[in-house]
């Protein structure tokens, strides 16, 4: 792990524990991020409707799942299908195989356009994702935090997301800790993230 984490404890004071996460800010230079950025806009984003206590309403941000064949995603009661990987994203991809170490054969692409777009905590522990397997988020645009919340006590620590930044996390986090990127009152430009995932092949079946 990077040793640059910059983490806030708004638990505890003294608590030993920070999530297993690692950031690694300026992972783009201004140019991958350009042309990233550049690509993503013809990226084809939905607000697929989720149910939420019974009503159906529109997630609030974009979404695309860009994926290898067979890898559908499950997101709340939706199959989502992969779309195949776009140039840029592909050598993204590729950039942090290299840096992890590991595979990724999943990306979902998360659209923010505002302030008012956010994530609510969750954790990333769908059945069709490989256990224990390395998340790593890529982001672009806005500067936006990322909360977590340990699921033991609540305690909280919060990373502050720049554009170009990578933040890894490593099991047991998906376990152990919830994340999100709140709403934010204040009038803000958009933000991308790359969220690239490790899954079972044909889970969901042929
Ligand atoms: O936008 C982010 O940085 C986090 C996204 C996330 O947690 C997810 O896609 O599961
Ligand atoms: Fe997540």
């Amino acid at each position: 792990m990077t040793n640059q984490l910059e983490l806030t404890l708004a638990g505890a004071k003294g608590a030993k524990s920070e999530p297993p996460v690692s950031h690694v800010p300026a992972f783009l230079s201004p140019r991958q991020q350009a042309l990233l950025m550049a690509e993503a806009a013809d990226y084809p984003f939905e607000s697929p409707e989720i149910k939420v206590y019974g009503k159906w309403h529109p997630i609030p941000r974009q979404q695309v799942w860009f994926a290898d064949e067979g890898c559908a995603y499950r997101y709340s009661s939706l199959l989502i299908s992969p779309k195949p990987w776009p140039h840029y994203l592909m050598r993204l991809k590729q950039a942090l195989e290299g840096h992890c170490g590991t595979g990724f054969n999943g990306c979902l692409v998360n659209h923010y356009r505002g302030g008012e777009d956010a994530m609510g905590f969750h954790a990333d522990d769908e059945p069709e994702l490989v256990e224990d397997a390395l998340i790593a988020i890529v982001c672009l645009g806005a500067t936006r935090p990322l909360l977590m919340r340990r699921r033991l006590d609540g305690l909280r620590c919060r990373v502050l997301l720049q554009s170009g930044d990578l933040l890894l996390m490593h099991p047991p986090m998906q376990s152990t800790w919830e994340h999100a990127i709140p709403r934010s009152q204040k009038k803000l430009p958009p933000r991308i993230s790359f969220t690239f995932r490790n899954l079972k092949p044909y889970f969901h079946g042929r």
